[in-house]
């Protein structure tokens, strides 16, 4: 397909929200991708049984940036994220990684249930290398680029534990670290953090930073934690209800690294308070 990298002119003063409740001005400016684009939706379709999740839906997700994804309980959040990545299939529309389909492209997934993410009979270590074992890649070269991300991560773990002797915090950086080992194009991240502690989650968002920082790796990541969510991002992206459509794509240009104590800096908070309303006008809860 001929992807149009210009984009029109805006239409003459479109209503901000017709009767559907939707919003023309914005479906309109996020139909047509800036050159840094990375992945394009469009068109896209899912349904499960009768229930329609997606209709028509269409994003665009930038290069080398973090994008957080946001909203209502069971919106959709993992669905969008395994049909990008492809876990679960879409019904239409398409999806294109530089105009490329995923088959061409390079990417890596951290799942929420990092227990069952690992190999329990290999040590972390093992686990770290075996993406690159299955890609064929030298043992001299895989020690080079584990070591080099072990020193990056720089985190109190035995990498010569097994699973069942690291600790859950630990069990989901093995994960992250083993995503990342294989340097993806695309690393989408499930709720990477809901199930470790306050503290493992400042080191692991913080690490998350590091390589981001280091690599500019595309990062896509669900969270049910606005504040991960807005620490981390560059955009985050909220969703609404079912059928679901983007409710907003909020930057957050906060210089990086940041720190613990950004989430009390004046723009976090400024932020954080704008996607908390619209998040509260989607959900349940007021
Ligand atoms: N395999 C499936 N079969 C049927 N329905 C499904 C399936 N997977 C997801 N759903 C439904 O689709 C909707 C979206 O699910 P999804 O897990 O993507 O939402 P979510 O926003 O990630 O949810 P949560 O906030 O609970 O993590 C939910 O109503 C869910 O029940």
């Amino acid at each position: 397909m001929a992807l149009k990298l210009a984009k029109p002119e805006p239409p003459m003063a479109p209503p901000p929200e017709d009767s559907r409740g939707r919003n023309p001005e914005l479906e309109e400016r996020l139909r047509w991708f800036p050159p840094n684009t990375h992945i394009t939706i469009r068109g896209l379709d899912k349904a499960f049984g009768d229930t329609t999740i997606y209709e028509g839906f269409d994003l665009n997700i930038p290069r080398g940036k973090i994008t957080s994804v946001f909203g209502p309980n069971g919106c959709g959040k993992s669905t969008l994220i395994n049909m990008i990545s492809g876990l679960i299939p879409y019904d239409g529309g398409e999806i294109l990684f530089d105009g490329k389909s995923l088959s061409e492209t390079h990417i890596s997934y951290v799942f929420q249930n990092y227990r069952e993410a690992l190999f329990p009979w290999m040590r972390a270590i093992d686990n770290i290398h075996y993406p690159l074992k299955l890609m064929g890649v030298p043992a001299a070269e895989r020690k080079r680029r584990v070591d080099a991300l072990i020193e990056s991560f720089d985190v109190p773990i035995d990498f010569n534990a097994y699973p069942y002797q690291l600790s859950g915090g630990q069990m989901q950086t093995i994960c992250i670290m083993r995503a990342l080992v294989v340097d993806p194009e695309v690393l989408f991240l499930d709720e990477p953090f809901s199930a470790l502690d306050y503290e493992m989650t400042l080191l692991m968002r913080d690490r998350l930073q590091k390589i981001f920082q280091e690599r500019g790796t595309t990062m896509m990541m669900v969270s049910h934690n606005l504040e991960d969510a807005v620490w981390l991002a560059d955009h985050i992206l909220l969703l609404t209800r079912k059928p679901t459509r983007i409710a907003d794509m909020v930057a957050f240009e906060a210089d990086r690294p940041r720190t613990a104590t950004t989430v009390s800096d004046p723009e976090f908070v400024r932020v954080q308070k704008h996607c908390l309303e619209i998040f509260l006008k989607e959900a349940s809860v007021r």
